[in-house]
């Protein structure tokens, strides 16, 4: 049987002291929690921030002050010092741990998102805990997550967790910014993310952290959709693993969809960046929405942006509400093309599917977002 899967994601927040710095205190708590979970047959994947905390504290380096080259640059120096703060702290366990460095364009990519997932399970087979963070040095805007909450959702999706865990300075998800408002509730448990919850769900809450809890309502979407149970709770809470383990009613509770879908629809939907539009007609709409059609060239009006075949496009009606995502199997240019023989009359040579049944994803979005396959 697969043992339970957990995500722990931890924040710079819940990794540093006051001064900011790296706290081996806290990191020590941590690794005896997980490797209390490891021992009792869980397997743990660690996503962990801190590594600019620790190259900051290693070079002497102000945050507020620094570029952004310089701030990869204490990230490269931290790293190392926090995979080696790690692997010692694990080893006092007798647990070996793994360094994985990723990049939004990791998980993109189809081929090595398989690569992703077969060197964790490999690992995870092992009892090896993987220590993941985002490979800051190379991530650029374009690649990047730019939090490590989006991270962790997506490593649940990739290793298809049972539960990801987000730790963080605060326990849970409150109706308000609690720094902003002292009448602020904390919610136990969610079932549906609602807009007015996006709405009161603020920035950082420090000069460490990144995203706040904007990004953990992402992080718990993407997961809760793919049918992943999201635990918000606090670090500083004692024994906080063990406790979300046994069913205890701390944090805030995201509970999986009823109508979640998995693996490649869920990787379409949420690990993929659109490459451009395809936008199709109302029989097309018809064919995709109400029957299991696959998308053919006549039903195409449209096509927006450059892409290769095997891109991932958007599919909208005429008037550009977004119905689908789908993998093309035409350039945007031979699209192009087909379509201005179509326009002037021509008979197509080319009827094959233009993204077949098996690489697209209907996408309604209705109150909370609904997806469906
Ligand atoms: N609605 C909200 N509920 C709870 N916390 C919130 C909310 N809005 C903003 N926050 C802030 O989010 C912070 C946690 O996120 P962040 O600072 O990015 O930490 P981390 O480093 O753990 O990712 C909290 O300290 C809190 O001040
Ligand atoms: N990759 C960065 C962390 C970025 C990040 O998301 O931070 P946080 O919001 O504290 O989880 C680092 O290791 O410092």
């Amino acid at each position: 049987m697969k043992q339970q899967r957990i995500v722990v994601k931890v924040g710079s927040s819940s990794l540093t002291g006051t001064n900011g710095l790296i706290s081996l205190e806290k990191i020590q708590g941590l690794t005896a929690q997980i490797a209390q979970l490891q021992n009792e047959g869980y397997r743990v994947i660690l996503v962990s921030s801190g590594a600019v905390a620790a190259g900051l504290g290693k070079l002497g380096w102000k945050r507020a002050s620094i570029t952004m080259p310089e701030k990869q640059a204490a990230s490269a120096v931290g790293q190392g010092l926090l995979i080696d703060t790690y692997a010692q702290l694990f080893a006092e366990h007798g647990i070996v741990i793994a360094q994985v460095l990723l990049t939004r364009s990791d998980i993109e990519d189809r081929k090595r998102f398989l690569h992703i997932r077969n060197t964790l399970e490999t690992l995870l087979q092992h009892g090896i805990v993987p220590i993941i963070n985002e490979n800051d040095t190379v991530a650029v805007e374009e690649i990047r997550f730019g939090d490590n909450d989006t991270l962790g959702s997506l490593v649940a999706l990739v290793a298809e967790a049972d539960m990801l865990i987000l730790l963080t300075d605060i326990d849970g998800l409150y109706t308000a910014h609690p720094k902003k408002n002292p009448d602020a509730r904390r919610i136990s448990d969610v079932w549906e993310i609602t807009e007015e919850m996006e709405r009161s769900a603020g920035g950082q809450g420090s000069d460490v952290g990144t995203g706040g809890m904007r990004t953990k309502l992402t992080a718990a979407k993407i997961a809760t959709h793919s049918g992943i149970l999201v635990k918000i709770a606090a670090s500083s809470e004692p024994d906080v693993l063990q406790k979300i383990v046994s069913g205890d009613t701390i944090g805030t509770t995201f509970h999986p969809k009823p109508d979640s879908i998995g693996g490649k629809k869920s990787w379409m939907i949420h690990g993929t960046r659109v490459e451009g539009t395809i936008a199709i007609d109302d029989g097309a709409v018809e064919a995709l929405t109400e029957h299991t059609g696959s998308l053919l060239m006549p039903g195409i009006v449209a096509v927006e942006g450059e892409f290769h075949e095997g891109a991932v496009v958007e599919i909208a009606s005429a008037k550009g509400e977004v119905i689908g995502k789908g993998v093309a199997h035409f350039s945007a240019w031979d699209l192009k093309l087909l379509l201005e023989q179509k326009k002037s009359g021509q008979t197509l040579r080319n009827l094959h599917e233009v993204i077949h049944r098996n690489e697209l994803v209907i996408i309604k979005e209705g109150n909370g977002h609904v997806y469906t396959g």
